[in-house]
Protein backbone atom coordinates (compact mmCIF):
# COMPACT_ATOMS: atom_id res chain seq x y z
CA UNK A 1 0.00 0.00 0.00
CA UNK A 2 1.15 3.20 -0.83
CA UNK A 3 -0.28 6.13 1.71
CA UNK A 4 -0.34 9.83 1.24
CA UNK A 5 -0.40 11.51 5.11
CA UNK A 6 -1.49 15.10 4.99
CA UNK A 7 0.89 16.12 1.76
CA UNK A 8 1.40 19.16 0.73
CA UNK A 9 4.20 20.91 -1.70
CA UNK A 10 4.63 24.21 -1.83
CA UNK A 11 7.34 25.30 -4.69
CA UNK A 12 10.29 27.88 -4.08
CA UNK A 13 8.63 30.24 -6.01
CA UNK A 14 5.02 30.03 -3.43
CA UNK A 15 3.09 28.21 -5.88
CA UNK A 16 0.96 25.47 -3.75
CA UNK A 17 0.98 22.38 -5.79
CA UNK A 18 -0.43 20.00 -3.21
CA UNK A 19 -2.41 20.89 -0.51
CA UNK A 20 -2.73 18.47 2.28
CA UNK A 21 -3.22 15.13 0.35
CA UNK A 22 -4.65 12.46 1.95
CA UNK A 23 -5.42 9.05 0.47
CA UNK A 24 -3.95 4.95 0.20
CA UNK A 25 -3.46 3.75 -2.78
CA UNK A 26 -4.31 -0.39 -1.59
CA UNK A 27 -2.00 -2.88 -2.64
CA UNK A 28 -2.56 -5.09 -5.68
CA UNK A 29 -4.84 -1.90 -7.26
CA UNK A 30 -4.31 0.48 -10.05
CA UNK A 31 -5.25 4.12 -8.21
CA UNK A 32 -5.22 6.35 -10.65
CA UNK A 33 -4.61 10.50 -10.04
CA UNK A 34 -6.88 12.66 -12.71
CA UNK A 35 -7.47 16.52 -13.03
CA UNK A 36 -6.93 19.50 -14.86
CA UNK A 37 -3.82 21.15 -16.23
CA UNK A 38 -1.65 21.83 -13.02
CA UNK A 39 -4.03 20.68 -10.41
CA UNK A 40 -0.66 18.66 -8.99
CA UNK A 41 -1.19 15.04 -10.36
CA UNK A 42 2.31 15.17 -11.60
CA UNK A 43 3.91 16.81 -8.43
CA UNK A 44 2.02 13.84 -6.00
CA UNK A 45 3.48 11.28 -7.88
CA UNK A 46 7.06 12.05 -7.75
CA UNK A 47 6.94 13.02 -4.64
CA UNK A 48 6.42 9.03 -3.99
CA UNK A 49 10.05 8.30 -5.42
CA UNK A 50 10.96 11.55 -3.70
CA UNK A 51 12.16 13.09 -7.35
CA UNK A 52 10.55 15.78 -5.48
CA UNK A 53 10.30 16.27 -1.57
CA UNK A 54 7.31 17.15 0.16
CA UNK A 55 7.06 20.38 2.16
CA UNK A 56 4.94 18.77 5.16
CA UNK A 57 3.69 15.45 5.65
CA UNK A 58 4.39 11.76 4.73
CA UNK A 59 4.60 9.18 2.43
CA UNK A 60 4.19 5.66 3.31
CA UNK A 61 5.28 2.13 1.40
CA UNK A 62 3.50 -0.43 2.95
CA UNK A 63 3.50 1.61 6.59
CA UNK A 64 7.19 2.49 6.14
CA UNK A 65 7.73 6.09 5.85
CA UNK A 66 9.49 6.87 2.89
CA UNK A 67 11.25 10.24 4.77
CA UNK A 68 14.84 9.69 5.24
CA UNK A 69 15.11 5.94 3.07
CA UNK A 70 17.94 5.93 0.51
CA UNK A 71 16.82 7.57 -2.28
CA UNK A 72 18.49 5.16 -4.81
CA UNK A 73 17.17 2.18 -2.73
CA UNK A 74 13.73 3.14 -3.13
CA UNK A 75 13.64 4.11 -6.98
CA UNK A 76 14.34 0.40 -7.12
CA UNK A 77 11.65 -0.58 -5.36
CA UNK A 78 9.21 1.67 -7.58
CA UNK A 79 8.88 1.13 -11.32
CA UNK A 80 8.43 4.46 -13.01
CA UNK A 81 7.02 5.05 -16.40
CA UNK A 82 6.81 8.44 -18.20
CA UNK A 83 5.06 9.71 -21.10
CA UNK A 84 7.45 8.89 -23.96
CA UNK A 85 9.19 6.04 -22.44
CA UNK A 86 12.15 7.86 -21.61
CA UNK A 87 14.01 5.32 -22.97
CA UNK A 88 17.95 5.54 -23.51
CA UNK A 89 18.13 6.69 -27.07
CA UNK A 90 21.67 4.71 -28.25
CA UNK A 91 21.09 1.20 -26.23
CA UNK A 92 19.26 -1.23 -27.78
CA UNK A 93 15.45 -2.42 -26.97
CA UNK A 94 16.87 -5.14 -24.88
CA UNK A 95 19.74 -3.41 -23.64
CA UNK A 96 17.36 -0.59 -22.38
CA UNK A 97 15.04 -3.20 -20.64
CA UNK A 98 18.21 -5.06 -19.17
CA UNK A 99 19.09 -1.89 -17.50
CA UNK A 100 17.14 -1.80 -14.84
CA UNK A 101 17.75 -5.57 -13.50
CA UNK A 102 21.53 -4.92 -14.28
CA UNK A 103 21.41 -1.98 -11.24
CA UNK A 104 20.12 -4.77 -9.20
CA UNK A 105 23.19 -6.69 -9.50
CA UNK A 106 21.92 -9.01 -12.35
CA UNK A 107 25.11 -10.36 -14.52
CA UNK A 108 24.45 -9.19 -18.55
CA UNK A 109 23.35 -12.56 -18.93
CA UNK A 110 20.62 -12.96 -16.34
CA UNK A 111 19.63 -9.17 -17.88
CA UNK A 112 19.26 -10.43 -20.73
CA UNK A 113 17.00 -12.84 -20.08
CA UNK A 114 14.87 -11.11 -17.81
CA UNK A 115 14.71 -8.73 -20.33
CA UNK A 116 13.66 -11.19 -23.42
CA UNK A 117 11.03 -12.41 -20.99
CA UNK A 118 9.36 -9.31 -20.84
CA UNK A 119 9.34 -7.72 -23.81
CA UNK A 120 7.22 -11.06 -24.94
CA UNK A 121 4.86 -10.03 -22.12
CA UNK A 122 4.24 -6.79 -23.07
CA UNK A 123 3.71 -7.97 -26.93
CA UNK A 124 6.89 -7.23 -28.83
CA UNK A 125 8.26 -9.69 -30.82
CA UNK A 126 11.78 -11.52 -30.17
CA UNK A 127 13.05 -9.24 -33.40
CA UNK A 128 12.53 -6.00 -31.72
CA UNK A 129 14.88 -6.68 -29.05
CA UNK A 130 18.17 -5.49 -31.18
CA UNK A 131 16.09 -2.59 -32.25
CA UNK A 132 17.17 0.86 -31.56
CA UNK A 133 14.09 3.13 -30.20
CA UNK A 134 13.82 5.53 -32.47
CA UNK A 135 12.91 2.92 -34.92
CA UNK A 136 9.83 2.00 -33.03
CA UNK A 137 6.76 3.63 -33.15
CA UNK A 138 5.18 5.70 -30.14
CA UNK A 139 2.85 2.58 -29.30
CA UNK A 140 6.04 0.30 -28.86
CA UNK A 141 8.58 2.38 -27.49
CA UNK A 142 6.01 2.86 -24.39
CA UNK A 143 5.81 -0.82 -24.36
CA UNK A 144 9.47 -0.73 -23.82
CA UNK A 145 8.56 1.61 -20.83
CA UNK A 146 6.23 -0.59 -19.38
CA UNK A 147 8.81 -3.87 -19.57
CA UNK A 148 11.63 -1.72 -18.21
CA UNK A 149 9.88 -0.54 -15.28
CA UNK A 150 8.80 -4.28 -14.73
CA UNK A 151 12.36 -5.24 -14.95
CA UNK A 152 13.29 -5.33 -11.20
CA UNK A 153 9.91 -6.55 -10.42
CA UNK A 154 8.95 -3.90 -8.18
CA UNK A 155 6.01 -4.06 -5.84
CA UNK A 156 5.09 -0.68 -6.62
CA UNK A 157 4.95 1.02 -10.10
CA UNK A 158 4.39 4.81 -10.77
CA UNK A 159 2.86 5.65 -14.27
CA UNK A 160 2.45 9.65 -15.69
CA UNK A 161 0.67 9.65 -18.72
CA UNK A 162 2.19 6.60 -20.14
CA UNK A 163 -0.07 6.33 -22.85
CA UNK A 164 -0.94 9.74 -23.93
CA UNK A 165 1.74 10.19 -26.80
CA UNK A 166 -0.28 7.59 -28.80
CA UNK A 167 -2.64 7.88 -31.43
CA UNK A 168 -6.62 6.91 -29.52
CA UNK A 169 -6.64 3.67 -31.57
CA UNK A 170 -3.09 2.33 -29.93
CA UNK A 171 -3.93 3.92 -26.66
CA UNK A 172 -7.48 2.14 -26.14
CA UNK A 173 -4.68 -1.09 -27.53
CA UNK A 174 -1.95 -0.45 -25.33
CA UNK A 175 -4.99 0.08 -22.32
CA UNK A 176 -6.66 -3.01 -22.91
CA UNK A 177 -3.11 -4.94 -22.60
CA UNK A 178 -1.96 -3.29 -19.64
CA UNK A 179 -5.10 -4.49 -17.54
CA UNK A 180 -4.53 -7.69 -18.66
CA UNK A 181 -1.00 -7.60 -17.83
CA UNK A 182 -1.77 -5.79 -14.68
CA UNK A 183 -4.40 -8.39 -13.61
CA UNK A 184 -1.74 -10.74 -13.76
CA UNK A 185 0.41 -8.97 -11.94
CA UNK A 186 -1.39 -7.25 -9.23
CA UNK A 187 1.14 -4.27 -8.80
CA UNK A 188 0.28 -1.47 -6.30
CA UNK A 189 0.26 1.42 -9.20
CA UNK A 190 -0.36 5.37 -9.02
CA UNK A 191 -1.02 6.40 -12.57
CA UNK A 192 -1.47 9.94 -13.54
CA UNK A 193 -3.63 11.13 -16.71
CA UNK A 194 -5.33 14.29 -17.69
CA UNK A 195 -8.18 11.75 -19.09
CA UNK A 196 -11.13 11.06 -17.42
CA UNK A 197 -12.37 7.88 -19.86
CA UNK A 198 -8.95 6.55 -19.06
CA UNK A 199 -9.32 7.05 -15.35
CA UNK A 200 -12.72 5.35 -15.31
CA UNK A 201 -11.40 2.80 -17.47
CA UNK A 202 -8.41 1.54 -15.63
CA UNK A 203 -9.10 2.51 -12.21
CA UNK A 204 -9.68 0.29 -9.55
CA UNK A 205 -10.39 3.60 -7.51
CA UNK A 206 -9.96 7.04 -9.38
CA UNK A 207 -8.64 10.32 -7.22
CA UNK A 208 -10.15 13.59 -8.62
CA UNK A 209 -7.79 16.63 -8.08
CA UNK A 210 -8.61 20.19 -7.91
CA UNK A 211 -6.50 23.00 -8.72
CA UNK A 212 -3.88 23.75 -5.36
CA UNK A 213 -3.62 20.03 -5.19
CA UNK A 214 -6.81 19.37 -3.27
CA UNK A 215 -8.40 15.86 -3.19
CA UNK A 216 -11.89 16.54 -4.58
CA UNK A 217 -12.96 12.99 -4.25
CA UNK A 218 -11.71 9.26 -4.36
CA UNK A 219 -13.92 6.58 -5.46
CA UNK A 220 -14.51 3.91 -7.84
CA UNK A 221 -15.29 4.94 -11.38
CA UNK A 222 -18.72 3.26 -10.82
CA UNK A 223 -19.70 5.68 -7.82
CA UNK A 224 -17.81 8.63 -9.17
CA UNK A 225 -20.41 8.31 -12.63
CA UNK A 226 -23.13 7.84 -10.17
CA UNK A 227 -22.54 10.08 -7.42
CA UNK A 228 -20.04 12.66 -7.91
CA UNK A 229 -19.33 14.54 -4.64
CA UNK A 230 -19.19 18.01 -6.42
CA UNK A 231 -20.48 19.93 -8.81
CA UNK A 232 -16.82 20.38 -10.29
CA UNK A 233 -16.04 16.27 -9.94
CA UNK A 234 -20.07 16.00 -12.10
CA UNK A 235 -18.34 18.67 -14.47
CA UNK A 236 -15.01 17.28 -14.72
CA UNK A 237 -16.63 13.74 -15.04
CA UNK A 238 -19.08 14.83 -17.70
CA UNK A 239 -22.57 15.13 -19.15
CA UNK A 240 -23.26 11.50 -20.93
CA UNK A 241 -22.24 9.99 -16.76
CA UNK A 242 -25.69 8.69 -16.85
CA UNK A 243 -24.81 6.48 -20.13
CA UNK A 244 -21.26 5.63 -19.24
CA UNK A 245 -22.48 4.46 -16.07
CA UNK A 246 -24.37 1.63 -17.89
CA UNK A 247 -20.60 0.36 -18.65
CA UNK A 248 -20.92 -0.99 -14.86
CA UNK A 249 -24.36 -2.71 -15.20
CA UNK A 250 -24.55 -6.50 -16.00
CA UNK A 251 -26.52 -7.09 -18.83
CA UNK A 252 -29.44 -7.93 -17.38
CA UNK A 253 -30.85 -11.61 -17.01
CA UNK A 254 -34.54 -10.28 -17.21
CA UNK A 255 -33.63 -8.88 -20.43
CA UNK A 256 -36.52 -10.65 -23.24
CA UNK A 257 -34.15 -11.39 -26.49
CA UNK A 258 -36.20 -12.15 -29.65
CA UNK A 259 -34.98 -14.57 -32.04
CA UNK A 260 -32.98 -12.44 -35.17
CA UNK A 261 -34.06 -13.78 -38.69
CA UNK A 262 -30.44 -14.18 -40.15
CA UNK A 263 -29.13 -16.07 -43.86
CA UNK A 264 -25.41 -16.97 -44.23
CA UNK A 265 -23.34 -14.85 -46.33
CA UNK A 266 -23.59 -15.99 -50.08
CA UNK A 267 -27.44 -16.55 -49.76
CA UNK A 268 -29.63 -15.93 -52.73
CA UNK A 269 -31.52 -12.66 -53.15
CA UNK A 270 -35.09 -15.18 -52.86
CA UNK A 271 -33.82 -16.46 -49.67
CA UNK A 272 -32.74 -13.35 -47.97
CA UNK A 273 -36.34 -12.07 -49.26
CA UNK A 274 -37.95 -14.78 -48.19
CA UNK A 275 -36.36 -14.97 -44.27
CA UNK A 276 -38.35 -11.36 -43.16
CA UNK A 277 -40.55 -8.67 -43.98
CA UNK A 278 -38.78 -5.91 -42.11
CA UNK A 279 -36.26 -3.35 -44.17
CA UNK A 280 -33.23 -5.05 -42.66
CA UNK A 281 -32.01 -8.63 -42.37
CA UNK A 282 -28.99 -9.94 -40.60
CA UNK A 283 -26.34 -11.63 -42.60
CA UNK A 284 -24.05 -14.67 -40.60
CA UNK A 285 -21.17 -16.19 -41.56
CA UNK A 286 -20.75 -20.19 -41.84
CA UNK A 287 -20.55 -20.64 -37.77
CA UNK A 288 -23.34 -17.87 -36.97
CA UNK A 289 -20.94 -15.08 -36.36
CA UNK A 290 -23.45 -11.81 -37.22
CA UNK A 291 -21.38 -10.41 -40.36
CA UNK A 292 -23.20 -7.19 -40.70
CA UNK A 293 -26.45 -6.10 -42.16
CA UNK A 294 -28.42 -6.13 -46.11
CA UNK A 295 -31.80 -4.34 -47.61
CA UNK A 296 -33.11 -7.41 -49.23
CA UNK A 297 -35.18 -5.16 -51.51
CA UNK A 298 -32.49 -3.77 -52.57
CA UNK A 299 -30.52 -6.85 -53.61
CA UNK A 300 -29.86 -7.95 -57.22
CA UNK A 301 -27.55 -10.27 -56.85
CA UNK A 302 -26.28 -13.65 -53.97
CA UNK A 303 -25.17 -11.43 -50.47
CA UNK A 304 -21.69 -10.32 -50.80
CA UNK A 305 -19.50 -8.81 -48.20
CA UNK A 306 -19.91 -5.48 -49.97
CA UNK A 307 -23.46 -5.69 -50.27
CA UNK A 308 -23.05 -5.58 -46.23
CA UNK A 309 -23.80 -2.33 -43.58
CA UNK A 310 -21.37 -2.87 -40.80
CA UNK A 311 -22.27 0.35 -38.79
CA UNK A 312 -23.78 -1.87 -35.78
CA UNK A 313 -22.14 -3.39 -33.20
CA UNK A 314 -22.46 -6.17 -31.44
CA UNK A 315 -22.92 -6.94 -27.64
CA UNK A 316 -21.81 -10.01 -25.47
CA UNK A 317 -24.63 -11.51 -23.37
CA UNK A 318 -23.15 -11.74 -20.80
CA UNK A 319 -21.78 -8.06 -21.09
CA UNK A 320 -22.96 -4.65 -19.71
CA UNK A 321 -26.26 -2.58 -20.77
CA UNK A 322 -24.04 -0.16 -22.46
CA UNK A 323 -22.56 -2.78 -24.91
CA UNK A 324 -26.37 -3.46 -25.35
CA UNK A 325 -27.55 -0.33 -25.87
CA UNK A 326 -25.42 1.11 -27.87
CA UNK A 327 -25.56 -2.19 -30.33
CA UNK A 328 -29.32 -0.99 -30.72
CA UNK A 329 -28.41 2.33 -31.34
CA UNK A 330 -25.88 1.51 -33.77
CA UNK A 331 -27.65 -1.30 -35.89
CA UNK A 332 -29.21 0.28 -39.27
CA UNK A 333 -32.26 -1.80 -38.26
CA UNK A 334 -32.32 -0.96 -34.46
CA UNK A 335 -32.12 -4.14 -33.45
CA UNK A 336 -29.22 -4.64 -30.99
CA UNK A 337 -27.70 -7.81 -31.51
CA UNK A 338 -26.44 -10.57 -29.10
CA UNK A 339 -24.15 -13.17 -29.24
CA UNK A 340 -22.87 -15.93 -26.72
CA UNK A 341 -19.13 -16.26 -25.75
CA UNK A 342 -18.48 -17.82 -28.97
CA UNK A 343 -19.49 -14.82 -31.20
CA UNK A 344 -22.71 -17.14 -32.27
CA UNK A 345 -26.15 -15.01 -32.76
CA UNK A 346 -28.27 -15.37 -29.52
CA UNK A 347 -31.05 -12.68 -30.99
CA UNK A 348 -31.67 -8.99 -31.04
CA UNK A 349 -33.20 -6.31 -28.53
CA UNK A 350 -34.77 -2.79 -29.17
CA UNK A 351 -33.19 0.36 -27.03
CA UNK A 352 -36.91 0.56 -26.09
CA UNK A 353 -36.58 -2.92 -24.09
CA UNK A 354 -33.41 -1.96 -22.87
CA UNK A 355 -34.43 0.90 -21.43
CA UNK A 356 -37.54 -0.65 -19.86
CA UNK A 357 -35.18 -3.32 -18.51
CA UNK A 358 -32.92 -0.33 -16.63
CA UNK A 359 -36.03 1.34 -15.15
CA UNK A 360 -36.87 -2.47 -13.90
CA UNK A 361 -33.16 -2.62 -12.70
CA UNK A 362 -33.45 0.73 -11.12
CA UNK A 363 -36.76 0.55 -9.17
CA UNK A 364 -35.18 -3.24 -7.89
CA UNK A 365 -32.30 -1.27 -6.51
CA UNK A 366 -29.70 -2.95 -8.38
CA UNK A 367 -27.04 -1.29 -9.42
CA UNK A 368 -23.80 -3.48 -10.09
CA UNK A 369 -22.25 -6.36 -11.73
CA UNK A 370 -20.69 -5.27 -15.08
CA UNK A 371 -17.27 -5.05 -15.57
CA UNK A 372 -16.31 -1.10 -17.34
CA UNK A 373 -16.14 -0.85 -21.06
N1 LIG B 1 9.43 23.35 -10.27
C1 LIG B 1 8.32 24.08 -10.15
N2 LIG B 1 8.37 25.34 -9.64
C2 LIG B 1 7.25 26.08 -9.47
N3 LIG B 1 6.02 25.65 -9.78
C3 LIG B 1 5.91 24.42 -10.30
C4 LIG B 1 7.04 23.58 -10.51
N4 LIG B 1 6.60 22.41 -11.05
C5 LIG B 1 5.26 22.51 -11.16
N5 LIG B 1 4.84 23.72 -10.73
C6 LIG B 1 3.46 24.23 -10.64
O1 LIG B 1 2.77 23.41 -9.70
C7 LIG B 1 1.44 23.17 -10.16
C8 LIG B 1 1.21 21.68 -10.29
O2 LIG B 1 2.03 21.17 -11.34
P1 LIG B 1 1.97 19.64 -11.80
O3 LIG B 1 2.96 19.46 -12.90
O4 LIG B 1 2.10 18.78 -10.63
O5 LIG B 1 0.49 19.57 -12.35
P2 LIG B 1 -0.23 18.47 -13.26
O6 LIG B 1 -1.57 18.28 -12.66
O7 LIG B 1 0.64 17.26 -13.40
O8 LIG B 1 -0.36 19.24 -14.63
P3 LIG B 1 -0.46 18.71 -16.16
O9 LIG B 1 -1.69 17.88 -16.26
O10 LIG B 1 -0.58 19.99 -16.93
O11 LIG B 1 0.80 17.95 -16.44
C9 LIG B 1 1.29 23.94 -11.47
O12 LIG B 1 0.72 25.18 -11.17
C10 LIG B 1 2.72 24.12 -11.92
O13 LIG B 1 2.85 25.28 -12.72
Amino acid sequence: MITFEHVSKVYPDGTHAVHDLTFDAPTGKLTVLVGPSGCGKTTSLRMVNRLIRPTSGDILLDGESTNGMDEALLRRRIGYVIQHAGLFPHRTVLDNVAATPRLSGASKRQARLIAGELLERVGLPATFASRYPWQLSGGQQQRVGVARALASDPDFMLMDEPFSAVDPVVRSQLQDEFLRLQREIGKTIIMVTHDIDEALKLGDQVAVLRTGGKLAQLATPEELLTAPADAFVADFVGRDRGYRSLGFVAAAPGLVVRSEPSVPIGSSVEDARAATDDDWLLVVDERAHPLGWVEPRTLRAPISFSDLNLSGTVAHRTGTMRHVLDASLSAPSRRGVLVDEDGALVGSVTAAEVVGSLAEIHAAGVTTGGTAS
